[in-house]
């Protein structure tokens, strides 16, 4: 097998119908040791055990509600509450320089400066003329670009002109200099083709006028909005500054180098959220990890400068799950506790004061993904005061079966259909609330809601950011 074909495997075996029956879920400790093998068909794959239930509860038994609370949230209203919480907090808008606002939200909208382009300028390197031909012309270098205004050019008269030069007062058209012929011994301009009026031209205000509304409040500023703020004048920007994030990855158990030992697993969290978060639209402080030490948790939290705090773990009901305990003794406003959505039920959302919140994601790396786009996703973009997304829905290849009272989130890959050409998503295996290798397949995930979805239903479709963001 080449590469190439091995890669395909690699994917196949990640993509597989998730509308099988659901295997039994192996009690505790009785999993198998090994891993399924690498590069089996895609046949084989479809067949393949579906390890996708968490140990110990099957998507099916929502099992106890983590903490002792019974009232999850539903997982769009977790969404909005999230939401209404950023844009609660008041914004503090700055002024900053074009080259540091990149990635910030338009606090006003963009309103033209000048108008655009702000006088009659050449769109190719020719001639000026004005009237019918053929044209007189003197000779010389004629117009440049950035010069002050050149001369009126009277009827049956010709300038070199450059691109982007100023058009001179009763100019009729330009013409390109490949479909003119200059007579250099009579200084006569020829044209080869017919010439309509105002041709070559762009005229002043064509773009936008002075005081035109170019982007609403709220645009996300990318490299081509700071093109477009340039042209149109600016030099500084009235933005509102990303949210900053401090990353706290609590457990024992977690190295942060090398192979699992020992009952130890790597720290798969700290190196995924900062770039997320980064691609969220914040700006992240800092990733440490604390341990099961609830003493640091608290300093940690308590002295933290950022807006968002996002821990990991810890918070469910176990022996050292400390986030509830350190929570109640700070005094935090508990906004979300616990959605009703699979993988990810534990994640939580906490008011610490008013300006600074606390997103609570769950361990198993996939429900902390989970939350993240629940609960810090909609929190980061109210507090930047961007605008809602219209929901993006896409139907899906296969069905997928649902819990049932609880929303799932399931990885998917886009796929074009072979016989139709139409989109559809396909669901993804390996999308257990322990497993990262269904997402890492990814291009999103799909809102499956309760009761499940058919094939051919469409759903909607939370969208990875790394297709729209940038990651520094
Ligand atoms: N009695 C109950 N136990 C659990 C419930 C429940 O409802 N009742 N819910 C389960 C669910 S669902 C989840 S999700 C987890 C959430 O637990 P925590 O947020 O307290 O997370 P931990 O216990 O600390 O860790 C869970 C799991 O994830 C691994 N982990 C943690 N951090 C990382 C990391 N940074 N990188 C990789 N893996 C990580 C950790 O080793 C555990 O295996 O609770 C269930 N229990
Ligand atoms: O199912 Mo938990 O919610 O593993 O995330």
């Amino acid at each position: 097998m080449n590469d190439r074909e091995h890669d395909i495997d690699g994917i196949e075996q990640a993509l597989a119908l998730v509308n099988r029956e659901q295997p039994a879920v192996p009690a505790p400790g009785t999993a198998p040791a090994a891993p399924p093998a690498p590069a089996r068909s895609p046949a084989e794959t479809v067949a393949l055990p579906q390890p996708d239930a968490p140990a110990g509860h099957t998507e099916a038994d929502p099992g106890p509600a983590p903490g002792g609370h019974s009232t999850a949230t539903p997982w769009a209203e977790a969404r909005a509450v999230a939401a209404r919480t950023g844009r609660a907090v008041p914004a503090r808008p700055r002024r900053v320089p074009l080259a540091q606002a990149l990635g910030q939200v338009l606090a006003e909208p963009l309103t033209a400066l000048t108008d655009l382009p702000s006088f009659d300028t050449s769109a190719m390197d020719g001639w000026a003329v004005a009237g019918p031909g053929p044209w007189a012309y003197r000779q010389g270098t004629g117009i440049l670009a950035g010069r002050a205004a050149p001369e009126p050019l009277s009827d049956g008269e010709a300038v070199r002109i450059a691109t982007g030069a100023r058009v001179p007062a009763d100019t009729t058209a330009v013409i390109r200099s490949e479909h003119a012929r200059a007579d250099e011994a009579k200084l006569r301009l020829h044209v080869r083709r017919e010439v309509t009026p105002g041709q070559d031209i762009r005229p002043r205000g064509q773009e936008c006028r002075t005081g035109d509304r170019l982007l609403p409040a709220g645009s996300v500023v990318t490299p081509a909005v700071l093109g477009l703020a340039a042209a149109a004048g600016y030099d500084v920007l009235a933005t509102i500054p990303r949210p900053t994030v401090e990353v706290l990855v609590l457990g024992d158990e977690l190295l942060t180098e090398g192979l699992p030992r020992d009952g130890m697993v790597r720290d798969a969290l700290g190196p995924l959220l900062a770039p997320w978060l980064r691609a969220l639209g914040a700006d992240v402080l800092d990733t440490r990890c604390l341990g099961d030490d609830p003493q640091a948790l608290r300093k940690a939290v308590l002295g933290t400068e950022a807006d968002v705090v996002v821990t990991t773990g810890g918070t469910a009901a176990g022996p050292v799950d400390h986030v509830h305990p350190f929570l109640a003794t700070a005094g935090a406003e508990l906004l979300v506790d616990g959605v009703d959505v699979r993988p990810g039920h534990p994640m939580l959302l906490a008011r610490l004061a008013p300006d600074t919140h606390l997103v609570g994601l769950p361990g198993n790396p996939l429900a902390a993904v989970s939350g993240l786009l629940t609960l810090a996703e909609p929190l980061l973009r109210g507090l930047a005061h961007r605008p809602t997304p219209e929901p993006y829905r896409a139907p899906v290849r296969d069905g997928i079966p649902g819990h049932p009272v609880s929303t799932r989130l399931v990885p998917v890959t886009h796929r074009t259909d072979p016989r139709t050409g139409a989109e559809h998503s396909v669901p993804l295996h390996y999308n257990g609330p322990a497993m990262l290798r269904g997402i890492a397949a990814a291009d999103g995930l799909a809102v499956v809601p309760p009761g499940g979805a058919r094939a051919g239903d469409e759903l909607e479709i939370l969208d990875l950011p790394w297709a729209e963001g940038c990651f520094t």
